[in-house]
């Protein structure tokens, strides 16, 4: 045991000051240098750390690299094994998004051609791009465009975007193909080219454009707006022309749903609850119940009828006018019967629209049709006969400043098809599964086949004789999906030029054409007006 005075004890109680100074000293130096260390590593770990997230940039920088040109490589290999097997030249731009951007900022300036123009110059009439991820051959070729157009079914299908597609529905007209397609566009085709239906439909036009020109007397130096004008008479006419729907009503509900169908057409694929194309695919479902219902009552009141000329589409779907075994299915009939009036909703007003538009900013132009309908109105007065509907398609000059509007405004400026098989048109290959767009505004704004394309110049068509459709014009398409509208588009045309012009002089506002994502004016071109006999100057306010 060891006792309280031993050395040892002694030498504990009381250490000596140098000792105690020493292991002070050790204390605090291996503190500093803990301190010194933990600071080092710590500054090593940051430092290593920095390395790591150096690297990590490194590789991923490296990566991307590879990747890209990987991808570059790829690219180079299928574009020379595309250009040795004849697909035309071009750029398939970025991944995924292709050239979708450029198409589309083009499609907003006032020069949506341009997007074509550039590549022209690059590759040639026929190129390659890419829209949407998806590869594409654009055609600004006349001839090229002809063979697309007529190869119709067996080669080329309609290729639209997926809104469209699902708001079509697989037996649209505006879809389908083969034999099914030629029955019905005949049938279409022939009731709306009839010379019965141009002389029935043409009082109709006619009883809606004086209805509308007589509201606007109270409008009386106020303004209108001319395209919403266009729009209320061609829907009349067209309810009228497919289900026999007078105004009232029944035109108004129809009027509402279809508005909200249509907003569906150019909208996001994405059908949700709430998104655009939900809504138009319920209004859709909606007039379908509702025509639905019209054609089962009108087919159980032709029952108790005998069979006439048709008064409508209705009649002409439900009548088997073409003696075929197969009648068409009622709701097959409803469907079509809705997705008829899809083309000619937009395109008439439009056209009826940017004519006003061109004459506003052409008074030459303006005075030449004054004159002509004028002669015409005098003509009908003092023989006190009605007009006929050759009456209004004979006019030469009239006949002239429509095709120019058609031209210039490129209302439907190109169709786009897929190819079924690979087929090589003009050297050039359209590999299967590829969409073709056949442009036509880079065809009517070419100078090649037209002098100063940009001019709006209705006596150019003079030369040439009225034209209807030829290979550098094609407003209204061609080969077997060409409009069946295209007569009565410029009979209804004609028919509000002749009663605005003999009715009214008008100053318009200034406005401008916007042509994306469809042709329509920014302002809905708003004019001042004033009846004719107050002015006899033909007045209009240049830009
Ligand atoms: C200025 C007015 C119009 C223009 C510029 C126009 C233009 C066109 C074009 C370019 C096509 C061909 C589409 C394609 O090949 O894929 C077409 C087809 C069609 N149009 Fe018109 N259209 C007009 C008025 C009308 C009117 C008033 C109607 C109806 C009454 C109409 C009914 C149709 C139908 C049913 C088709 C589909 C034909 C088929 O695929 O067989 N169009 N239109």
């Amino acid at each position: 045991m060891t006792s309280l005075s031993s050395p040892l004890f002694i030498k504990k109680k009381t250490p000596p000051p140098l000792f105690l100074s020493l292991l002070s000293s050790l204390c605090v130096y291996i503190y500093i240098y803990i301190y010194i260390c933990e600071a080092e590593m710590f500054s090593i770990v940051v430092k290593m750390e920095e390395k790591a997230e150096n690297w990590i940039w490194i590789c991923m920088g490296t990566g991307v690299a590879v990747l890209w040109l990987i991808y570059k490589m790829r690219k180079k290999q299928n574009e020379e094994k595309e250009r040795a097997s004849g697909v035309p030249r071009g750029n398939s731009g970025w991944p995924l998004l292709g050239e979708t951007l450029d198409f589309i900022a083009s499609g907003y300036t006032s020069r949506p051609v341009t997007f074509m123009e550039k590549r022209k110059s690059l590759y040639g009439n026929v190129f390659k791009s890419n829209i949407l991820g998806k590869g594409i051959i654009v055609s600004t070729d006349a001839e090229v465009n002809k063979v697309v157009l007529q190869n119709n079914g067996d080669v080329f299908i309609p290729c639209y975007p997926k809104s469209i597609t699902e708001l079509f529905g697989k037996n649209s007209i505006l879809q389908m193909n083969g034999p099914v397609h030629r029955r019905l566009h005949g049938l279409i085709g022939s009731f709306l080219k009839s010379p019965q239906l141009k002389a029935r439909i043409t009082r109709d036009i006619e009883a809606s454009v004086r209805h509308f020109l007589s509201t606007w007397q109270e409008k009386q130096h106020s303004i209108v707006y001319v395209q919403d004008e266009a729009k209320k008479i061609s829907f009349e006419v067209l309810v009228k022309l497919i289900l026999s729907v007078d105004p009232g009503e029944e035109l108004n509900l129809l009027k509402n749903e279809f508005e909200e169908l249509t907003k569906g057409l150019i909208c996001l694929p994405i059908k949700l609850p709430g998104t655009t194309l939900y809504k138009s695919l319920k209004a859709k479902e909606r007039l379908t119940r509702m025509v639905g219902k019209m054609v089962e009552e009108r087919k159980l009141s032709m029952e108790k009828k005998e069979k006439g000329f048709p008064n409508d589409a209705i009649d002409v779907l439900l009548g088997n006018a073409d003696g075929a075994k197969q009648p068409l299915p009622y709701d097959f009939i409803s469907a079509n019967l809705i997705e008829m009036m899809i083309p000619g909703e937009e395109t008439v007003p439009t056209a009826i629209t940017l004519a006003v538009k061109f004459l506003s900013d052409n008074p030459v132009a303006l005075h030449r049709l004054l004159e002509e309908n004028l002669e015409l109105k005098q003509q009908k007065i003092s023989c006190c006969e009605d007009y006929s509907w050759t009456d209004y398609l004979s006019m030469p000059f009239t006949q002239n400043v429509i095709s120019e509007t058609l031209r210039l405004a490129n209302i439907i400026n190109a169709v786009w098809r897929k190819s079924l098989k690979d087929v090589k048109i003009k050297g050039h290959l359209i590999p299967k599964g590829w969409c073709v767009l056949a442009s036509f505004t880079s065809v009517h704004m070419d100078e090649e086949n037209y002098e100063n394309p940009y001019n709006f110049d209705p006596s150019r068509w003079e030369k040439v004789g009225v034209a209807v459709t030829s290979n550098t014009f094609t407003p209204f398409g061609g080969g077997q999906r060409l409009c069946p509208g295209l007569e009565l588009s410029r009979l209804e045309i004609s028919i509000f030029l002749h009663h605005l012009v003999t009715t009214y002089r008008w100053v318009a506002e200034k406005d401008e054409i916007v042509y994306f994502p469809t042709v329509k004016m920014k302002n809905k071109l708003p004019i001042n007006i004033m009846p004719l006999q107050q002015s006899p100057l033909i007045q209009t306010k240049q830009n």
